[in-house]
């Protein structure tokens, strides 16, 4: 299998063989082999080679080459979602808007490198002030599993508008999605060495974090391997990082009139994607009393009739298969641990198949040790929940994470959003609405340890270009009057 894409060729991998499986039935979806560290080397020099060419071409060339992948996707939209769904167990309803949202992106793109960076110009004593921006040069790119697809395209597309050439290290759960979508690059007539493609595991994006020769890194992932890469770019000032990472998402529930729709809200935002989304609740904080008690007792209801089962089933899922076996192993562990702790399971999270990574969701009330919980992300579809007396200490609760990524609040008043909003932190803050689902014309991350303050989505323009100010005149000419102590005679 010529798994990697270097300098416009597909090669072989020089290094160890691993393959991705149908998480949903263990069936190998792809195998090859990863790239050696040498191949890394050759694919930082093409991106290094194909630059200045690149850059020089124009931000309207440019984007006709983008616009021309952008119309492959929607062509191959059908095949792209069939992909995404037998690599990582999702249902294919749920692949289609992926691949929809891949699409989204690039005009939403275009707008955001004219608007957030792009030129402008403005009249100054005998002169012009200009701004412009310029791309930092070769950068990579690390994928995450639960969107192969949308989200490292989410960092090359704009990443490619502004000038940049890319080394692309996807997900190893996940290299047939990065296949496709770097063989849609090709078609649309993008030059050698402009996007390179390095498959492999974590070795792999060991060698490529380390190359000296890149001049940033694009990363989504988990907090865990972003914080090590922060630590490897220390005493690196000049290259740019961008770290999208995970979050401990609270949800605090208010006394709210619509107990139906709070119960869709709060199944939408922990359990779409078998949990599997950065913005997933993880906490969900309800009223202690008759209230949260009925709510609860619907909510559980709703939750025992949650569809899961394989992506490409006739009768849809709603959720389909963890990405695998080990990460449904984990998230069983996870819970049984906090049972240990003192947590009560309501509805507990199951293996439903073994040799697949299909679980049941589970719902675990934690109130009696909210003081004492891990401070971690667990990245499935296990929503704890804290019954709370005092909506101030609900919010204090809510904020005591390293995290900042999404929070929500329901509630009938706004009075009491204001109040949550000017107290919590996080940089998605949801009223009324599930915390997943953010639009990509909206900027896109989070504060503590989920980023690093450089947003992705519309402001990941902002992180692919850097800004040069000019003073410019079409000719040298003399002030009307000179400096105190100066004399040119
Ligand atoms: N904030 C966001 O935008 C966002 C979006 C999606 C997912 N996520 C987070 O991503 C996580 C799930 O994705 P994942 O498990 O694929 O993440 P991960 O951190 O395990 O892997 C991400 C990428 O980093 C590579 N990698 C792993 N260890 C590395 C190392 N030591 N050096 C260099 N590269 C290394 C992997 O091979 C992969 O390509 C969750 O924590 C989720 O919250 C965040
Ligand atoms: O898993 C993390 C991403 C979740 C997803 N966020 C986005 O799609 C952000 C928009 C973008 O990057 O264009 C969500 O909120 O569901």
């Amino acid at each position: 299998m010529t798994a990697l894409f270097i300098n416009g060729q597909w090669l072989t991998g020089e290094g160890s063989e691993f393959k991705s499986v149908n998480p949903a039935n263990g069936e190998t979806v792809w195998s090859g082999e990863a790239a050696s560290p040498e191949q890394v080397n050759t694919a930082v020099a093409a991106a290094r080679q194909a630059s200045t060419d690149w850059a020089l071409l124009g931000f309207e060339a440019r984007t006709e080459i983008v616009r021309r992948y952008g119309k492959l996707l929607e062509e191959h939209k059908e095949e792209l979602a069939v992909t995404i769904a037998a690599e990582t167990g999702k249902p294919l309803w749920e692949t289609r808007t992926e691949a929809g949202a891949m699409m989204g992106k690039i005009e939403i793109s275009v707008k955001a490198y004219n608007e957030r960076t792009g030129s402008r110009s403005s009249d100054m004593a005998g002169a012009k002030a200009v701004l412009r921006h310029k791309p930092h040069g070769v950068v990579a790119v690390f994928g995450p599993y639960n969107f192969p697809g949308h989200l490292p395209n989410g960092h090359i597309v704009p990443a490619l508008l502004a000038g940049n050439t890319v080394v692309l290290k996807p997900s190893e759960l996940t290299p047939h999605v990065a296949h496709k979508m770097v063989e849609l690059w090709e078609k649309a007539g993008l030059p050698a060495g402009v996007l390179n493609l390095v498959q492999g595991e974590k070795e792999t994006g060991i060698a490529l974090a380390n190359h000296s020769d890149l001049d940033g890194l694009f990363f989504t992932g988990s907090s865990r391997t972003g914080h090590l890469l922060h630590e490897q770019f220390a005493g690196h000032p000049g290259k740019i990082l961008a770290l999208e990472m995970g979050g401990n998402n609270p949800l605090i529930v208010d006394e709210v009139s619509d107990i139906k729709a709070a119960v869709h809200e709060t199944i939408q935002s922990a359990y779409i994607t078998s949990g599997q989304r950065c913005t997933c609740a993880r906490r969900m904080f309800v009223p202690a009393g008759e209230w949260g008690d009925n709510f609860l007792t619907q909510l559980q209801q709703a939750i025992s009739k949650i569809k899961v089962g394989g992506q490409f089933d006739d009768e849809a899922p709603f959720m389909g298969s963890m990405i695998s076996e080990a990460a449904a192993d984990g998230m069983v562990a996870a819970q049984a641990n906090l049972i240990e702790l003192g947590a009560t399971s309501l509805m507990s999270l199951e293996k439903l198949q073994p040799g697949t990574g299909l679980v049941s969701p589970g719902l675990i009330d934690v109130t009696a040790i909210a003081d004492a919980l891990p401070d971690d992300e667990y990245f499935g579809p296990m929503l704890q929940v804290i019954r709370y007396t005092d909506f101030d200490d609900a919010i204090r609760q809510a904020n005591n994470t390293q995290y900042g990524l999404s929070a929500g609040l329901f509630s009938d008043s706004e009075e009491r959003f204001n109040y949550f909003y000017d107290r919590i932190r996080a940089g998605i803050v949801n009223w009324n609405k599930q915390l997943t689902g953010a639009a990509s014309s909206a900027p896109f991350g989070g504060v503590g340890a989920s980023g690093n303050h450089r947003a992705s989505a519309y402001y990941a323009a902002d992180y692919c270009a850097y800004p040069v100010a000019g003073i410019e005149a079409d000719s040298l000419a003399l002030p009307a009057t000179l400096s105190p102590g100066l004399t040119l005679d």
